[in-house]
């Protein structure tokens, strides 16, 4: 009898499918053909199969590719430039005058490759951006390998990118026609935020997702002082706002949503807005603390999400689902606000629901994408291991992340970058060094 053959066949010593809360598989494997998990069997009947390659991982844990659910990769480039103040003060005074000296395509497509080696090495197999030259992107997207979601920035005023808000609109769609057949990448709409985007452009943006059948990506609520303003201005909360605007549906994606009230909280639940937590640039910029045992309660699917380098100050979705589930606890003073399996959910398969691509990757499951990674937890700092789940979210740092695939492509082998030149992007990082420290 001929034994089914595979590309691949993976065998490890704990599997977390998150198909099910809490699900770990012991000794088991995974076969995977064209990209796809084709069969999960007990790993001592891997001989009665065949494969081109197998990985043997006896003392790791298999789990689903980590989900960054609101990034923007190009600002590792602005890393460390201004640090310690709040948001506002932050962009306005610091970071939009760099971008305007700075930012693009070469600018762009440096510091995504820099930021995806770091999310790659980090475990993270998707990444949600948002930011300017989504050509750029895109390219850095498809160079990786990553899944990559580009977010087309649109803002009232202009930058290096676009004049305004209808020339942003019609470059970023002109950009995405580029890469319409690429399977990895897909184009998003991404309004910047309710106090830098007018009534019209909301419209308009809510408009060409339905046509375009487009994601929308927006940060929304991120500080008490933009609800505020939106008051004081339009006498008006933003969220009820842009409900009025047509904006809140399950294509919006809203980052940082931290100023909520309970209304508003069911009102997102009601029209299945996903959310992008950002634990880490939350507590950075001091812009407060999210509602998310509430949001997850009301039946809002939350993902989480780094933020851009230059408010993070990393891009490591481990130590930001670790802050998830802490923050969660010191908000609430609730030590069950989010448990360990719900971050693991929030960091994989909520953000493929968020980004509506949960038929394909966010769990280990027969028929979907290979979109894993893998964890050595012999190191001391794992040891003894009573549960992997545990380990994962309150004791692992990203070093111990030996494996990256995409679509069952290797990523990451035992440590070392496939697709991308570590030596060569350190260079590069040091160039963009000497050029913005001479402006
Ligand atoms: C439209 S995305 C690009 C734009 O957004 C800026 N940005 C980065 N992080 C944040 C944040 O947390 N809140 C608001 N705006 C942010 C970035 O610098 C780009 O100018
Ligand atoms: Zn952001």
């Amino acid at each position: 009898m001929t034994r089914p053959q595979y590309d691949m066949t993976v065998s490890a010593r704990w599997m977390i499918t998150v198909e099910r809360d809490g699900e770990v598989l012991e000794n088991h494997a995974i076969a995977i053909k064209n990209g796809r998990i084709e069969a999960i069997i007990p790993a001592n009947q891997l001989t009665a199969i065949s494969a081109t390659q197998h990985v043997d991982l006896p003392h790791h844990v298999l789990m689903p590719g980590l989900i960054n659910l609101h990034g923007h990769s190009a600002m590792t480039l602005l890393r460390g430039l201004a640090d310690d103040k709040a948001l506002m003060d932050w962009l306005n005074n610091h970071i939009w005058p760099a971008e305007g000296k700075h930012v693009h395509d070469d600018f762009v497509f440096d510091g995504a490759l820099i930021a995806m080696a770091e999310m790659i090495r980090g475990g993270t197999t998707t990444i949600n951006d948002m930011y300017f030259y989504h050509a750029a992107m895109a390219r850095a997207g498809l160079a990786s390998g990553m899944r990559t979601f580009v977010g087309c920035s649109i803002l009232e005023f202009p930058t290096n990118y676009g004049a305004n808000a209808d020339d942003y609109i019609s470059k970023s769609l002109a950009e995405r026609r580029e890469f319409l057949g690429e399977e990895l990448v897909t184009f998003t709409l991404a309004p910047h935020a309710p106090y830098t985007v007018s009534d019209d452009t909301f419209r308009k943006v809510a408009m060409l997702a339905e046509q375009e059948d487009m994601l929308i990506h927006c940060h929304i609520h991120e500080t008490a002082d933009e609800v505020e303003g939106s008051l004081k201005e339009r006498q008006q909360r933003p969220l009820a706002r842009l409900k009025e605007l047509g904006l809140l549906s399950p294509r919006l994606i809203a980052a940082h949503m931290v100023h909520l009230n309970d209304e508003e909280i069911e009102l997102v639940a009601r029209h299945g807005v996903s959310v992008a937590h950002n634990p880490a640039s939350n507590m950075k910029l001091a812009s407060g603390i999210a509602p998310v045992k509430k949001m997850l309660d009301a039946g809002v699917t939350v993902g989480i999400g780094t933020d851009g380098a230059a408010s993070n100050n990393k891009l490591d979705m481990l130590a930001d689902t670790r802050l998830t589930a802490l923050l969660a606890k010191v908000g609430t003073l609730d030590p069950t606000a989010v448990p360990a399996a719900t971050a693991i959910r929030m960091a994989t398969l909520n953000g493929a629901k968020a980004l509506g691509i949960d038929d394909k990757v966010g769990s280990i499951a027969i028929g979907k994408q290979a979109d894993l990674i893998a964890l050595d937890l012999s190191a001391i700092e794992t040891a003894p291991t009573f549960d992997p789940i545990s380990h994962v979210v309150y004791a692992v740092g990203r070093e111990q992340v030996t494996h990256t695939w995409v679509k069952g492509e290797t990523l990451l082998n035992n440590r070392v970058l496939t697709t991308l030149d570590e030596a060569a992007l350190m260079t590069k990082a040091a160039d963009w060094r000497n050029r913005i420290l001479a402006r």
